[in-house]
């Protein structure tokens, strides 16, 4: 059943008490109510998903952001960009970010897994037997558009049977047919590439959103349906923030067993396990609070140390954002959605008629994804920071033209994000207070090889511009300017470059005999008893793509590894 208060449950005490009904948390407590012994209590902070229209409409999802929906995260000033602070929203809501996420839904290559695997020693983390999780997760559906998607995809690339849906773009975009013909009028570059789920995702092609007859499809609506929030044995308590895990010394090793809660003295009690899955800016916030993490520095603020785990909030990893702007000739209506009243009022009444029409498209319909070539001299002065040669570095995404007030044309141009970044940064507590913010800093642009990368990454773009098909498109680059230094481009970078919100590694995973990391490769903390970590806060590594679709999949082996745990 769900909750809305914690004076509404009947019991304090559960087999499991996950803590955040996000992505992963979502999966787990689908997953192990369908073994009716276990009582399994999921505590979320935000409201529910349902009758959140925002949260269905596809292209709706930057209408979440900032509102009671969101976390509303803000970076501390960062070194590499010019000091600037960045917004950082995540998902305040039953389903976490999946809930108001892109939707774009990316495996990233083999390599990405295979490395993980190495790394942890455990073969179960590699892209092979990762494979039948991505496939228990996905339930590949047309598009809304119902068009042929013949040549567009992989069939054996993908599941059919899983919890959640995947489709490719349900409205054709204005620069679709201008795209595709990039493969072949510079394939050096930018060759023709089928799937870009398949392991090996170097090339152009079109990409999968988790997007289902027309709506968003989230782990909220995939795993916390009616259909199994009726279960008898699980319990969703939503509006209800954790503040700490709390802990009892069992043949000298901390053994977790109950959290404490926002507003109440109550404490829920788990008899198995306490499931970390607040995501990885709160799972690591919740163990400092709780004393988990570094002994100095929490003696430092006045923490009690209940487990010393220097690696809690480091690591942390997510891959910058720059835009390469273009006037462009457009006169398409489409082009005129975000700004002409009327438009926006059909596309609504279409969606809202049969689930079609341009609201059904987040964002554009393909992706370019390049590798540095192997004698780069970026590789060659400053390392590969990639997993290997099926992983690209650089993610380049066509996006559609928009009209904009300040310019007389419609501007259009690239999304680049570099997806193998080396900086690092960390996310980190200044106070005892469990309300406190976190401090958050990504150190994007901190390393050589990110600047030098992102410098390419525009030259690329640049290339991909000068396809004869772009002819009587492109007018003119208009940021950054087409003659900039390298030195300007840099520039550029430190003062425009964004997240992409792909937050990862707060406490990473390693092998048990590590001297780092935060958990062992069953996902169960390092030192402790009771406390498991299943979120993205757990990937050592980001994975060279979007990161929910990795999510996903550590969250159903998760699942499997603690059922067979407590069988
Ligand atoms: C704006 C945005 C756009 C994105 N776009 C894409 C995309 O297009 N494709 C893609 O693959 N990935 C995308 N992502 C990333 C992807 O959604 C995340 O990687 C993924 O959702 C992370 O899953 P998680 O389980 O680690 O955390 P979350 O999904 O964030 O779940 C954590 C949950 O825990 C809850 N919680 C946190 N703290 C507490 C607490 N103290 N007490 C109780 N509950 C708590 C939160 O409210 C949340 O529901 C995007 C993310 C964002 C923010």
């Amino acid at each position: 059943a769900v909750f809305q208060h914690i004076n509404e449950l009947t019991s304090t005490s559960y087999d499991f008490i996950i803590v955040g009904g996000g992505l992963a948390g979502s999966v787990v407590a689908n997953r192990l109510t369908e073994n009716p012994k276990f009582k399994v209590l999921v505590v979320e902070a935000g409201p529910t998903n349902e009758g959140v229209l925002n949260a269905v409409v596809p292209a709706f999802e930057v209408r979440l952001w900032k509102t009671a929906y969101d976390w509303n995260f803000t970076t501390i000033p960062g070194k590499g960009i010019n000091n600037r602070t960045l917004d950082y929203p995540r998902g305040h809501m039953l389903g976490g970010c999946s809930s108001h996420n892109g939707m774009f839904y990316t495996r990233g290559s083999m390599d990405d897994y295979n490395r993980w695997a190495d790394v942890t020693g455990d073969p179960g983390w590699s892209w092979k037997n990762l494979l039948p999780y991505f496939f228990k997760n996905e339930r590949w559906s047309p598009p809304a558009d119902r068009h042929d998607t013949h040549g567009q995809f992989d069939p054996s690339a993908h599941g059919y049977n899983g919890m959640m849906f995947t489709s490719l773009p349900g409205n054709p975009n204005t620069i679709d047919d201008m795209v595709l013909k990039v493969p072949s009028q510079l394939p050096d570059q930018f060759p023709f590439l089928l799937d870009l789920n398949a392991g090996r995702p170097l090339g152009l092609g079109w990409f999968p959103y988790s997007i289902g007859n027309g709506t968003r499809s989230s782990a909220a609506t995939a795993y916390l349906s009616e259909k199994f929030t009726s279960r008898s044995n699980l319990y969703v308590l939503l509006n209800t923030k954790v503040l700490r895990v709390l802990s009892v010394i069992k043949a000298s090793k901390p053994t977790f067993d109950s959290i404490e809660v926002d507003g109440t003295a109550i404490k829920l009690t788990a008899s198995k396990e306490v499931i970390l899955a607040a995501g990885p800016i709160n799972t690591p916030q919740i163990l400092l609070n709780s004393g988990v993490g570094d002994r100095q520095f929490l003696h430092g603020l006045g923490i009690p140390s209940v487990l010393h785990l220097p690696s809690v909030g480091k690591n942390l990893t997510d891959q910058p954002f720059i835009v390469v702007s273009y006037s462009v000739n457009s006169n398409k209506p489409q082009d005129n959605l975000n700004t002409n009243a009327t438009l926006q009022a059909l596309a609504l009444a279409q969606w809202e008629f049969n689930r079609t029409g341009p609201y059904v498209n987040p964002a554009g319909g393909q992706i370019a994804w390049s590798r540095l070539p192997a004698n780069s001299p970026i590789i060659k002065k400053y390392g590969d920071p990639s997993a290997g040669s099926n992983t690209p570095h650089l993610e380049l995404v066509p996006s559609n033209p928009i009209s904009l007030p300040s310019q007389p044309s419609h501007v259009g141009g690239m999304g680049i994000i570099l997806v193998t970044p080396s900086s690092r940064g960390y996310v980190s507590i200044n106070s005892t207070d469990p309300f406190g913010k976190p401090i958050i800093d990504f150190g994007f642009l901190t390393t050589d090889f990110d600047v030098q990368a992102l410098i390419e990454s525009i030259k690329l773009s640049q290339k991909f511009y000068k396809a004869p098909v772009w002819k009587d498109y492109i007018i003119e680059q208009l940021s950054p300017l087409p003659n900039a230094t390298d030195a300007e481009l840099t520039d550029f970078m430190r003062n425009t470059a964004g997240p992409s919100y792909h937050a990862v590694g707060t406490a990473a995973m390693s092998a048990p005999n590590a001297n780092y990391g935060v958990v062992n490769p069953d996902l169960r903390v390092k030192g402790a008893s009771g406390l498991r970590i299943v979120d993205g806060s757990v990937l050592p590594f980001v994975i060279s793509a979007h990161t929910q679709a990795p999510g996903y999949a550590i969250a159903e082996r998760a699942s499997d590894l603690i059922k067979s745990f407590w069988k």
